[in-house]
């Protein structure tokens, strides 16, 4: 008989809406940042990305993931870090894990300008050549995330006492991520996890796709939640960076994508996180007001952005030291 695991508990982490943002921003911050220190995560419906382009980018993600295997395989960008382009099935590994994740993606990077002061660290995109209209939809998408970021980022600054656009410089022209990502179907006897239990390493993520089961989060006492948005919510998670910029006042929570129920090993799970990164030059140095006797600074030595996300790529197997 095949084993069936017993389903997690479901984490509680309270649906917000960014609705409430303009009407009462103090309040907002204070429920995001409440979520955020309890969980890590939080769950934000009416983010204001827009329903259309959304379902465009499903489409256009199941439709690319859909191609063969060696049209997909011309866009990997062999040395380049998994920084643009296609990355293949079972190639990521998250940091001390046993098993490759079950995974395969398409990253999509900032636009710059020609000539650009960040263009020796952010690489520039490639597109593929089908299917047609995948470039407009995922720039179109990444300004709507760099948007929903921003206005998450201004309550994340009030909930720290900062000026609500202290983010702005930090994150303008910054090296985020849109990550598209499939989950093929996986058999009975697969290794037991779809992503393996990791730390984002940016600022936040914004994570849409969630509603197909498998993301589960680990709980302050050591116990897997499952995160369960409402449908079209964004999921939020603190990253590594903002952990270190916060002296862990907001906590970079592990999280993983499990297999999921037998009856749904026969489907693919597709998902799309943005991970919001900051310039590369940002420093990212201990902000004075986390630092108090009970928690003193864990990071005297500040770090770029750029030399940190250096370090941690080393660390995925994505880049070579
Ligand atoms: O697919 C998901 O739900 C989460 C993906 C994730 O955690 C990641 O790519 O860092
Ligand atoms: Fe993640």
């Amino acid at each position: 008989m095949l084993d069936t695991p017993t389903a997690p508990a479901t984490a509680q982490v309270p649906a917000l809406s960014l609705n409430d943002q303009s009407a009462d921003p103090v309040a907002f911050a204070a429920a995001l940042g409440g979520s955020f220190e309890r969980f890590g995560f939080a769950v934000v419906a009416d983010h204001g990305v827009p329903a259309d382009l959304i379902a465009r980018a499903w489409a256009m993600t199941e439709a690319f993931f859909a191609l063969p295997e060696d049209m997909k395989r011309a866009y990997f960008v062999a040395g380049g870090g998994g920084a643009r382009g296609y990355t293949p099935f079972k190639t990521e590994i998250a940091k001390g894990a046993s098993h490759v994740d079950l995974k395969e993606f398409w990253h999509i990077g900032r636009e710059l300008a020609n000539g650009h002061r960040f263009e020796a660290q952010m690489s520039p995109n490639i597109w593929p050549d089908q299917p047609e209209g995948f470039r407009e939809t995922f720039i179109e998408l990444f300004a709507a995330f760099d948007t929903a970021g921003d206005r998450l980022l201004s309550a994340i600054a009030r909930h720290l006492g900062l000026a609500p656009d202290w983010f702005d410089p930090a994150v303008k022209d910054g090296n985020s991520v849109l990550r598209l990502l499939h989950y093929p179907p996986v058999a009975a006897d697969a290794p037991e996890v779809r992503a393996g239990a990791h730390e984002d390493i940016n600022l936040i993520t914004l994570l849409l796709g969630a509603e197909e089961a498998g993301l589960e989060l680990l709980d302050k006492n050591g116990e897997w939640l499952a995160i369960r948005p409402p449908e079209g919510a964004m999921v939020v998670n603190v990253g590594d960076m903002l952990q270190r910029l916060t002296n862990h006042v907001l906590p970079s929570t592990t999280h993983r994508v499990v297999n999921p129920a037998p009856e749904r090993r026969g489907h693919s799970r597709y998902s799309m996180p943005f991970f919001l990164h900051p310039a590369p030059d940002f420093l990212i140095e201990t902000l004075p007001s986390t630092i108090s006797a009970e928690n003193p600074n864990r990071y005297p030595t500040p770090i770029t952005a750029h030399d940190y996300l250096h370090e941690r790529l080393v660390e995925i197997g994505l880049v070579k030291a």
